[in-house]
C-alpha cells in the first residue's frame, strides 16, 4: 500500500505558482544510514535544505561526504544495507504539472513515507524528478537503442501513442543538440561518443519535463570542451523548461558557473549554506574556506607571495565508522578551539538571512 502524507491545497501555492520563491522540495532532518558488519555509516546525518522552483542548488563537498546518497534518498533508490532512518523529504507536487496543477492547488508529499517500490514514487521518478549521472550507462541500457529508451520513458509517464512519443523523442534529441537526431535515435549507446551518450541521457531525463532534475557529477568524465557545452546546454534547458536542478559536484568552478544556492556538506552534515556569491566572497565555515583555497583562481597570491599556489585541505576525510567527537571537521580545522570543538556538537546558526553555518566561531 502506498503510504503518503498529503497536505492538500497549501494556501500560498496558487498565489505564487509561477514565482521562483515557491518551495519545490524541502529536506528536513534527513538521516540515511548504512548498516554494515563493521558498523554504521551515517552517510546523511540530519540534513536540512530547501529547493525553490526553477532554482539551481549545488551540493558540494569532498568525496564520501554524502552527496550521492542524499540524491538517491530523494529518489528513494538507496541500495541496501542503506535506508532512511529519520526525517522528511517534502515534494510540492502539481502546480503547472499534472491534474492537480490545473486546479491551481498543490499536494505536498513526503517522499520518505512512500513505498520505494510502489507506483507513486515510480510515477514521480522520471516524471517529475529525474536524475542524470556521471556515467550515462548507469541509466542507459546497452541492448536497446536510445530512441526506444526515450520513447519508453515518455509512454510510461504521458498519455501518448508510440508514434507521438517518437516525435517527442526526436524533438528532445534536437533540443540537446544531438547530431542527426532522425538517425541517431535508432543507434545503440555503444555507437555514440561519451558526449553524445551524455546528451542522450539528458534528453531521456528531460523528456517528461520534470520540475526537478538531479545531476550527479554529469560532466566529470568529459573533456573540458564537451563539459562546457553540456553545462551551457543544461542551463539553457533549465531556463526553457523552468525546472529546478540539484547539481552535485566537488568542482567549485562548476558551482560558480551553474548554481544559485550552495549547500556545503561534510561527513553527512550540512556545514554551511548560502547563495553562491556569499559562499565565494564571504565563506564562514573553515571547511568552506579550505575548499575555496584549494581551487585555482587567476591572480590570487598564496601566503608565500606566489601566484596560483593551491593549498590542499590538510588531513583526509575520517573513516566513516569512526566519526570524531564534537565537530567532525575539528581534526583538520586550522581554527579549532581545544576543549570546545573536540567536545561539543557545533550549533547550526543563521548568521544572516539565507546563510547558515555549523560552527562555534559564530556563536
Ligand atoms: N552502497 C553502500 N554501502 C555502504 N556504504 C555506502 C554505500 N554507498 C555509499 N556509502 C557510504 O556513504 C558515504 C557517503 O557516500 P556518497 O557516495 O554519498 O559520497 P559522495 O559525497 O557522493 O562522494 P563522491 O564525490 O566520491 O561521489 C561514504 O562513506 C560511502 O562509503
Amino acid at each position: 500500500m502506498v503510504n503518503t502524507t498529503v497536505i492538500q491545497g497549501a494556501p500560498q501555492a496558487a498565489a505564487s505558482a509561477a514565482g521562483k520563491n515557491q518551495k519545490l522540495l524541502e529536506v528536513r532532518n534527513l538521516k540515511t544510514h548504512f548498516f554494515l558488519e563493521q558498523g554504521i555509516v551515517r552517510a546523511v546525518d540530519g540534513v536540512d535544505f530547501t529547493v525553490f522552483r526553477g532554482q539551481t542548488v549545488g551540493l558540494v563537498g569532498e568525496s564520501g561526504c554524502g552527496k550521492s546518497v542524499m540524491a538517491r534518498s530523494i529518489l528513494r533508490i538507496v541500495p541496501p544495507p542503506g535506508r532512511i532512518v529519520d526525517g522528511e523529504i517534502l515534494f510540492h507536487q502539481g502546480v503547472g504539472k499534472g491534474s492537480t496543477g490545473q486546479s491551481g492547488q498543490e499536494d505536498v508529499i513526503d517522499l520518505v513515507k512512500l513505498d520505494p517500490m510502489g507506483s507513486k514514487i515510480r510515477s514521480i521518478r522520471g516524471g517529475e524528478i529525474s536524475m542524470v549521472f556521471q556515467e550515462p550507462m548507469t541509466s542507459l541500457s546497452p541492448v536497446h537503442t536510445i530512441g526506444s529508451q526515450i520513447i519508453e520513458a515518455i509512454v510510461l509517464h504521458q498519455p501518448v501513442t508510440k508514434e507521438e512519443a517518437r516525435e517527442q523523442a526526436i524533438h528532445m534529441l534536437e533540443r540537446v543538440n544531438m547530431p542527426h537526431p532522425n538517425r541517431t535515435i535508432d543507434r545503440y549507446p555503444h555507437q555514440l561518443s561519451g558526449g553524445m551518450r551524455q546528451r542522450a541521457m539528458i534528453a531521456m531525463a528531460l523528456s517528461c519535463r520534470p520540475s526537478l532534475l538531479i545531476a550527479d557529477e554529469p560532466t566529470t568524465a568529459l573533456d573540458v570542451t564537451t563539459q562546457a557545452q553540456i553545462l551551457t546546454l543544461m542551463r539553457d534547458l533549465q531556463e526553457e523548461f523552468g525546472m529546478a536542478i540539484i547539481f552535485i559536484t566537488h568542482d567549485l568552478g562548476v558551482i560558480a558557473q551553474m548554481v544559485d544556492y550552495v549547500v556545503v556538506m561534510y561527513l553527512g552534515q550540512v556545514v554551511e549554506m548560502a547563495d553562491v556569491n556569499t559562499i565565494f566572497y564571504d565563506p564562514k565555515h573553515p571547511y568552506t574556506q579550505a575548499l575555496l583555497r584549494s581551487i585555482p583562481r587567476l591572480g590570487r597570491k598564496s601566503a608565500q607571495g606566489q601566484t596560483g599556489r593551491l593549498t590542499a585541505i590538510r588531513g583526509s576525510v575520517p573513516d566513516p565508522y569512526a566519526r570524531p567527537q564534537g565537530c567532525p571537521f575539528h581534526p583538520r580545522c586550522r581554527k579549532a578551539i581545544r576543549g570546545v570543538c573536540d567536545q561539543q556538537d557545533p550549533p547550526f546558526l543563521e548568521v544572516e538571512e539565507g546563510h547558515k553555518v555549523r560552527c562555534v566561531l559564530y556563536q
